[in-house]
């Protein structure tokens, strides 16, 4: 398959790694880039040989989130499977797209029968943060660092918001509140982050721990990862994505009345500013 926006390397047969590849816009994720990785993981869950799949990004950050530069107001794409009400009117169209590109696909990826590590350095914003959630494994450089700042669009946060079960209930409010970015070890803390390394082990640490995955039996990895989610979806986390993504739609209907776009346009500058920050220090912001 031809890729353009990632790269599909399989750097040992049994492990497949699928690589952000746009560093000069920080790895925005087009939609273009969604479904090439969306087609790289069907790929790698069709590989018989392949036991684990790696998420990477090419550059100094792994994702600076949604491509802002794409057509927003009516993500009037082309993906693989058209939604129904896609290419409705109004509100309509946009909230069954996000169904599709965002909660569709990053379920989807969440419940792939084999294991999944995130391999995350520099910033994660957003979406960034968003299609790290829903791997089995997060593997951080020392210098990386999460954040959802879209409140700042006048949205709860972003699209696949399982925040108060990464993050505990406190976390995700005050780091949704005020755009906090946390550091890597910070969401170690938390439970979101598996392991914090140097950046300059990165790669090497993940492969490691992929191989270490590799030597366990197919089957036995499915259902261990299937009886952990299986235990995530009785707390209701199915669910959760459904009810959010609506409000997250009112928030996008109220920018329409009020700003006749889909976010707050302030939000861009204040999210910008605040993403080049060094430090995710509450302090320092005031
Ligand atoms: C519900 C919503 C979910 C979302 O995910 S919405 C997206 C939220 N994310 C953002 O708003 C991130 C905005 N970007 C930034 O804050 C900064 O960038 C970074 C901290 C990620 C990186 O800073 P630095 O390393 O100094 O790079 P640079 O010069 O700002 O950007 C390099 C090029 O990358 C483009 N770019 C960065 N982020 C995005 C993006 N999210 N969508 C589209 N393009 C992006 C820029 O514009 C620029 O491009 P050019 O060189 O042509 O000026």
């Amino acid at each position: 398959m031809e890729y353009t926006e990632i790269r599909y390397e399989l750097p040992d047969p049994k492990i497949a790694r699928i690589v952000m590849a746009r560093p000069d816009t920080r790895n925005a994720q087009s939609l273009k880039m969604l479904y090439e990785i969306n087609n790289a993981f069907d790929a790698a869950a069709r590989d018989p040989e392949v036991k684990v799949i790696i998420l990477a990004g090419d550059g100094p950050h792994f994702s600076s989130g949604h491509d802002l530069k794409d057509e927003w107001d009516t993500l009037a794409h082309e993906p693989v499977v058209q939604a129904a009400g896609h290419h409705e009117p109004g509100v309509g169209g946009m909230y069954a797209a996000e169904e599709e590109h965002y909660i569709g696909l990053h379920w989807k990826w969440r419940n792939i029968a084999k294991p999944t590590i995130a391999q995350v350095q520099g910033k994660a914003i957003a979406g960034g943060m968003m299609i790290a959630m829903p791997m089995d494994i997060i593997i951080a450089s020392e210098d990386a660092q999460f954040s959802d700042p879209v409140v700042a669009f006048g949205v709860n946060g972003h699209e696949y918001f399982l925040h108060a079960w990464e993050l505990g209930p406190r976390k995700a409010k005050e780091m949704l509140f005020t755009g906090a970015i946390l550091e890597a070890q910070e969401c170690k803390d938390l439970g979101m982050v598996n392991h914090v390394v140097p950046r300059d082990a990165l790669e090497a640490v993940t492969l490691q721990l992929a191989h270490k995955i590799a030597l366990r039996p197919a089957i036995g990895l499915k259902l261990a990862k299937q009886a952990v989610n299986f235990s995530m979806d009785l707390q209701g986390q199915q669910q959760a994505l459904t009810g959010t993504l609506a409000m997250h739609h009112v928030g996008h209907a109220h920018a329409r009345v009020q700003f006749g776009q889909v976010i707050d346009p302030a939000g861009i500058e204040i999210i910008k500013r605040e993403s080049k920050q060094s430090t995710g220090s509450i302090v320092d912001r005031e």
